[in-house]
């Protein structure tokens, strides 16, 4: 497999052990780290500045900056060696009240020169997900700054529930929205009327059920799925490979960058990071993937075993009910007209009557279609300054959750994460990427829903870049591919990036719902017009019985698919590797 990112020009990571099988099944988990080089340059920290707001309306009408904040973790000076231990986690299913373990949290002092409004948090438990399986350490705790109470100005944050129905057309709103005050809501000690205020209440936010939020934001967003699904319905694109970017375009648009708002001063807050002890594996990791890849499986590979048993001679009629289920997998028309006429002619060129025989051409052809894109599959940090991830997605594909499990592994190869709530449409995607944050244990910029979402990112860079973060994603709001003004919308999130960070985004990541099937070739070509989409993550393979739509996107897109979703736990994200995937495709059936 090959590593999830690397230095530009830096040491590629070390090649991990192909993931075998039966290797694998008996070893245990660990076998599956993968070492990466990473030079973690740490530049001067750059003094933050408290900026007085000139107010636009109002002062009392002027919502604060929501800031949510935890110590990065350290960086280092030398080039280090990192161990990532990717997947390594076997999640928990759930998290059941009894698994909860309870954090104390240590109250400590903030280093000085920050803001003048300074509570002493008040030591609290927080109750963590199990599935983390945060494990208490006092003297991290000791020695991390501890929570600061920005109450007095949080308190004036009033969150305006998104309108579902503006989803569809809705203009960035204006800049009075975006404020400047700094929440700090990770911390449990944080009791401030922002809590509330933000419709975030942080003992829900910590009391470890992050999935019945999620739940709640899905029946949220019904309404804009409902008028997707139906805008897709009409759509008929036809499948073709990503048309170029328009940077053209992209340039000439003259459109008023935003305003940056002012940065408060920003205080770390005790992370909730501690380490994580993780269960040790009972199933491979190759064997998970098996099993999760099951419907496919089932839909695809054991029909085609059915039907190459059933036959004794490769003829016309195998031809034709191979094609049918090929396209019931979602290979495409196209992808499966050309596959099926690839097999013909290896069939009559190698002279092979044995039905047996074409089991073994479809998966190679399949193979090479997806091999054929991926490019450099690893993700390439810049040299310097932090690595910037741009995620995009139609509505509910999972670009939240696929933050959240990046996020941990970067946190895994030892990197410092900043979570930015780009998506200001809905209260509860802001709540939702604070929730991954928490799981995760790393920081989290937000505004109030509402503001500009280049505002929000040009804060988040600000504060990310003054605070040597190594990575920072960048969450954005669902938005219908075929809808003009919001891929604008988008466009100008991507340029404001590129102004504050010349360079960045350094990856644009189309998040697809690998259960949407076709429809995700017409979002990624339109999404690819639109920003330069760089890497593909595919989700919800674990839910869908046509993940044979990777082999299309890739065929059709020729854009690497860097990672495959799953499941909706926080390690139910794969580096994409297509040897292992095609391999556990084909493979026998897989053992609970
Ligand atoms: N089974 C499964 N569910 C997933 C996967 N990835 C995400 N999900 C679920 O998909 C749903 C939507 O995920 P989100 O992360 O909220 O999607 P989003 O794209 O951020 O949604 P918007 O904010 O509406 O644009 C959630 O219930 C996730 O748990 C996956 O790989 N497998």
């Amino acid at each position: 497999m090959l590593g999830w990112f690397k230095k530009k020009f830096g040491k590629k990571p070390a090649e991990p052990e192909a993931v075998e099988p039966e290797a694998v099944a008996s070893e245990p988990m660990l076998e599956a780290t993968e070492e990466v080089v990473v030079h973690a340059v740490v530049p001067e920290p750059a003094v933050l500045e408290p900026i007085v707001e000139e107010p636009i309306i109002e002062q009392s009408a002027v919502p604060p900056i929501v800031v949510e904040e935890e110590a990065p973790v350290a960086a280092t000076t030398e080039p280090a060696v990192l161990a990532v231990p990717d997947d390594v986690v076997e999640p928990e299913p759930a998290v059941s009240p009894d698994e909860e373990i309870v954090v104390e949290m240590v109250a400590a002092a903030t280093e000085g020169g920050e803001p003048s409004v300074v509570e002493e948090s008040v030591p609290e438990p927080v109750v963590l997900p199990a599935d983390l399986e945060m494990v208490p350490e006092v003297e991290a705790a000791e020695e991390q700054p501890e929570s600061i109470d920005l109450a007095p100005t949080v308190a004036e944050i009033e969150v305006v529930e998104a309108d579902s129905a503006l989803a569809e057309e809705r203009e960035p709103a204006p800049e009075a929205v975006v404020a400047a005050v700094i929440e700090e809501p990770q911390s449990p000690a944080t009791e401030s009327p922002a809590a509330s205020a933000v419709e975030m209440p942080e003992e829900a936010a910590f009391e470890g059920e992050p999935e019945a939020d999620v739940s709640t934001i899905e029946e949220e967003r019904a309404t804009d799925r409902e008028s997707e699904t139906a805008a897709v319905a009409q759509e008929a694109m036809p499948p073709e490979t990503m048309g170029e970017h328009d940077e053209a375009t992209e340039q000439a648009d003259t459109a008023v960058e935003p305003e940056p708002a002012s940065v408060e001063p920003i205080v770390p807050a005790a992370p909730l990071v501690g380490r994580t002890q993780q269960k040790p594996a009972n199933k491979s990791l190759f064997k998970r993937l098996q099993e999760r890849l099951g419907k496919t499986r089932d839909a695809f590979i054991y029909r085609l075993d059915s039907l190459f048993l059933g036959k004794k001679e490769i003829d016309q009629d195998l031809f034709e009910q191979l094609e049918e289920i090929l396209i019931t997998a979602d290979l495409g028309v196209a992808t499966t007209l050309e596959l099926i006429d690839g097999a013909r002619k290896k069939v009559k060129r190698d002279q092979l009557s044995d039905p047996q025989a074409l089991k073994a051409i479809i998966r190679d052809q399949i193979l090479a279609y997806i091999e054929a894109s991926e490019q450099p599959a690893e993700l390439v940090m810049p040299e310097e300054g932090p690595f910037v991830i741009m995620v995009v997605g139609v509505n509910g594909v999972g670009k939240t959750t696929t933050i959240g499990k990046i996020a941990a592994k970067f946190v895994r190869a030892g990197q410092s994460v900043l979570l930015v709530a780009g998506d200001t449409f809905r209260a509860a995607a802001i709540n939702q990427l604070r929730i991954w944050g928490e799981r995760v244990g790393v920081e989290v910029i937000a505004q109030k829903p509402g503001a500009d979402p280049s505002s929000v990112v040009f804060d988040g860079l600000e504060y990310g870049t003054s605070h040597n973060y190594d990575v920072i994603l960048i969450d954005t709001a669902g938005r219908l591919h075929t809808s003009v003004n919001l891929m604008e919308e988008l466009k100008k999130i991507k340029r404001v990036i590129g102004k504050k960070l010349p360079g960045a985004p350094h990856e644009v990541m189309l998040v697809l719902d690998a259960t949407t099937g076709q429809n995700g070739i017409s979002q990624a070509k339109l999404f690819h017009e639109a920003v330069g989409v760089t890497g593909l993550t595919l989700t919800k393979l674990d839910g869908t019985a046509k993940g044979g739509i990777v082999a299309n996107v890739c065929r059709e897109t020729k854009t690497p698919v860097r990672f495959i979703g799953i499941g909706e736990q926080i390690d139910d994200l794969r580096d994409f590797d297509a040897r292992e995937f095609v391999e556990a495709l084909f493979a026998g059936r897989a053992e609970g």
